[in-house]
């Protein structure tokens, strides 16, 4: 049996949908959403990224801000531009593309955002809030990874066994606390796992975020499983590529997530998403 996939363009398009309609309604009261993005450098993969999102800020209706910069700006520099951002009532959502350059602390960039603009939602306040189930922004990318499982009627994992494979502050930790939060069993293997095949046979959802080729393969899965792919890679042809072997665990999985057309535009989305709600709450 072939996977049914969830289609993450799909979901976007319906999910964007409603955003605009929220942002319109705020905007008829003379609200309009607003997110800044800030470009540091030249990275080529960045710069498609950002643009995209502006984009989508576009296609939802509404202000968005791209500010590009010198790869020798410098920190404080940068820092006194977050500083006026925060304080710009057209502005309700600030996101600081990373990687940064190699001079700038990735760190004290995202503390210096006021946690009510964290639309990212990699601020300490926005993960201390995840952790402790208070209001705060989600980090988008696992934001999108519930998402689609909601998507699939999986809203409430009670009695689900959910693995996480990936440990990073923006992915690995806040997917886990999500997928806790909606009552599944959840185990976080990394690269300090033994035997991760051992983990993820018993999987009943698993959420691959490494950021390496083939980390999961068919062998690893239990038939019938939600895999969810939020690798970025490229294979050898330079084509774009997730974390799982996607042609053999379709053939193993219930559902699975394409790369692409999977997560990443669920990121965007949650973005928006967040800025829709940071600037309802500005509103309110
Ligand atoms: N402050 C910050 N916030 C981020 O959210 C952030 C970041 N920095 N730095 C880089 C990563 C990466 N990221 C992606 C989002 C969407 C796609 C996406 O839409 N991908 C398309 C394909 C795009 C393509 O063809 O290259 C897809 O999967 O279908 C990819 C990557 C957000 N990031």
């Amino acid at each position: 049996m072939t996977a049914q996939l969830i289609d993450g363009n799909a979901l976007s398009a319906q999910v964007r949908a409603e955003v605009a309609q929220r942002a319109a309604a705020l905007t008829a009261r003379g609200h309009r959403p607003g997110l800044a993005v800030i470009l540091v450098g030249d990275n080529p993969a960045s710069a498609v990224y950002v643009r995209n999102k502006v984009k989508a800020c576009a296609d939802a209706g509404f202000h968005s801000v791209l500010e590009k910069y010198d790869a020798d700006l410098s920190e404080a520099a940068l820092l006194a531009r977050i500083d006026a951002l925060n304080k710009d009532p057209a502005i309700h959502g600030i996101l600081v593309q990373l990687p940064l350059p190699r001079h700038i602390d990735d760190h004290k960039v995202i503390e210096t955002i006021s946690p009510a603009k964290d639309v990212d939602g990699f601020h300490v306040a926005s993960a201390g809030a995840l952790m402790v189930g208070e209001v705060g922004f989600k980090a988008c990318t696992p934001y999108g990874c519930m998402k689609m499982l909601e998507s699939i009627g999986l809203k409430d994992l009670r009695g689900k066994h959910a693995v996480v494979i990936g440990r990073s502050n923006i992915v690995g930790k806040p997917m886990a606390m999500m997928l806790l939060q909606a009552n599944a069993t959840v185990t976080v293997c990394h690269s300090g796992t033994a035997d991760l095949g051992a983990f993820t046979r018993q999987a009943d959802v698993v959420v691959a975020a490494v950021g390496k080729r083939n980390v999961l393969t068919a062998d690893m899965v239990k038939p019938g499983a939600v895999v969810i792919d939020v690798g970025m890679n490229r294979n050898d042809e330079g084509k774009l590529c997730g974390d799982v072997d996607f042609a053999g665990v379709r053939e193993v999985a219930g559902w699975i997530t394409p790369v692409p057309g999977g997560v990443g535009p669920m990121t965007i989305t949650m973005l928006l998403v967040n800025t829709l709600e940071a600037a309802e709450r500005a509103a309110a």
